[in-house]
């Protein structure tokens, strides 16, 4: 039996919901695929760190708080060893899951850096590293003979960038729009309820959609990142998120979702990126009221889709989850399974 040892780098919501989902799925695990996955490492800004190689205690380490000791309380450190633990502890896997910094993608590029280089496979759903560094990552992972796996980077754990990578082969795709963010598109369909913008992100923040800074949400910068990363992964493209017109939807009220409805209109907050015509590609993000029967208006809450424009089937749309905790968990664990069926075939 294969057993993968796990080191967690950052446990919010994410990287908890995917402890519990282990928790719940190791015996599945074990008999569809033939491993099992043992957590020997965590750190958070807030918890500090934890190591313990026969496997952390998991109801311990869940109920750990900043206000009970956090992890010192369990034996380990109330600083975040980050740097330590990813060269150190014995883990096979290192899971990024701090959080994204759209500017420059630090710390967790240099987390993923230190993991890639100490020989360790790298799953992340951290956009920042994936936006501004992919192709220095890969290289890295190639050099190392490891694995670099990010399919939470965009759209949660509804996996586009995997499905359209094995499935969509023979096809040129021409480009793509999609609705790439949950939480403004939870908070533009509460805002045509009638909240306002500040409720609409409360509610979103606490049902784990949003950012711990929203502004990266609601102004555009999330859907930047998630644009460059399709259109480098999917297009062939070397975009830098900067590349990427980007308007948000602060500026957008209440009164203006209502005034669309009256129209027949809805407001969405699109990504998309095509070819032109010189070879480039070129990618924006912004604002648009769309017809109710356009194929995106429909997508509601914190669900995403894209589609994607095909040169022999036309559009092809893949919609499901954007955001949440245990939607975003089960992008690393199909990441980790990813990995363990290419080490194995
Ligand atoms: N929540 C969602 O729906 C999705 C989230 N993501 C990305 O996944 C990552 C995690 O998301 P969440 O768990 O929702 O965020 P979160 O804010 O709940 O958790 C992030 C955790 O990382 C810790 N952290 C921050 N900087 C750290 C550092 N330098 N060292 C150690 N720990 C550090 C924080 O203390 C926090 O506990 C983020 O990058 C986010 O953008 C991606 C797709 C969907
Ligand atoms: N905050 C993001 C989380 C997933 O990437 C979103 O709302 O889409």
């Amino acid at each position: 039996m294969t057993c993968y040892n796990l080191a967690l780098i950052g446990f919010g919501g994410v990287s908890r919901a995917f402890l519990e989902l282990l928790e719940k799925r190791n015996d599945e695990l074990l008999e569809q695929f033939g491993f099992r996955l043992r957590v020997v490492a965590i750190t958070d800004l807030r918890l500090g760190s934890i190591v313990a190689e026969e496997g952390v205690d998991v109801p311990d380490v869940l109920a750990a708080d900043p206000g009970n000791g956090g992890f010192r309380r369990l034996g380990g450190s109330t600083d975040a060893r980050n740097k330590w633990i990813i060269h150190h502890v014995p883990a096979d896997i290192v899971v990024e899951a701090t959080f994204t910094n759209p500017l420059d993608g630090e710390p967790a590029l240099s987390h993923c850096r230190w993991a890639l280089r100490s020989g360790k496979h790298l799953v992340t759903t951290n956009k920042g590293p994936v936006a501004l560094a992919a192709a220095e990552l890969k290289a890295l992972a190639a050099q190392q003979g490891v694995a670099f796996e990010f399919e939470g980077a965009v759209m949660s754990g509804t996996p586009v960038i995997r499905l359209a990578e094995r499935m969509f082969g023979g096809l040129e795709i021409q480009g793509f729009e999609g609705i790439l963010n949950g939480t403004s598109n939870f908070v533009l369909g509460r805002m045509e309820s009638g909240l306002d913008l500040g409720a609409a992100v409360r509610e979103a923040r606490s049902l784990g959609y949003a950012e711990a800074d929203p502004t990266a949400d609601l102004e555009g910068h999330d859907v930047r990142l998630k644009v460059a990363v399709l259109a480098n992964e999917l297009l062939g493209g070397a975009l830098a998120p900067d590349d990427v017109a980007t308007t948000g939807i602060t500026a957008l009220t209440p009164a203006d979702t209502a005034k669309a409805a009256e129209q027949g209109l809805r407001w969405k907050l699109v990504g998309s990126a095509r070819r032109t015509p010189g070879g480039g590609i070129s990618a924006q993000v912004a604002p648009r009221a769309l017809p109710l029967n356009h194929h995106l208006a429909g997508v509601s809450g914190a669900a995403n889709a894209v589609s994607f424009d095909t040169d022999l089937l036309g559009p092809v749309t893949v919609s499901g989850p954007g955001a949440g905790r245990v939607e975003t968990a089960y992008a690393l664990l199909s990441d980790v399974i990813a990995i363990h069926e290419s080490r194995t075939r």
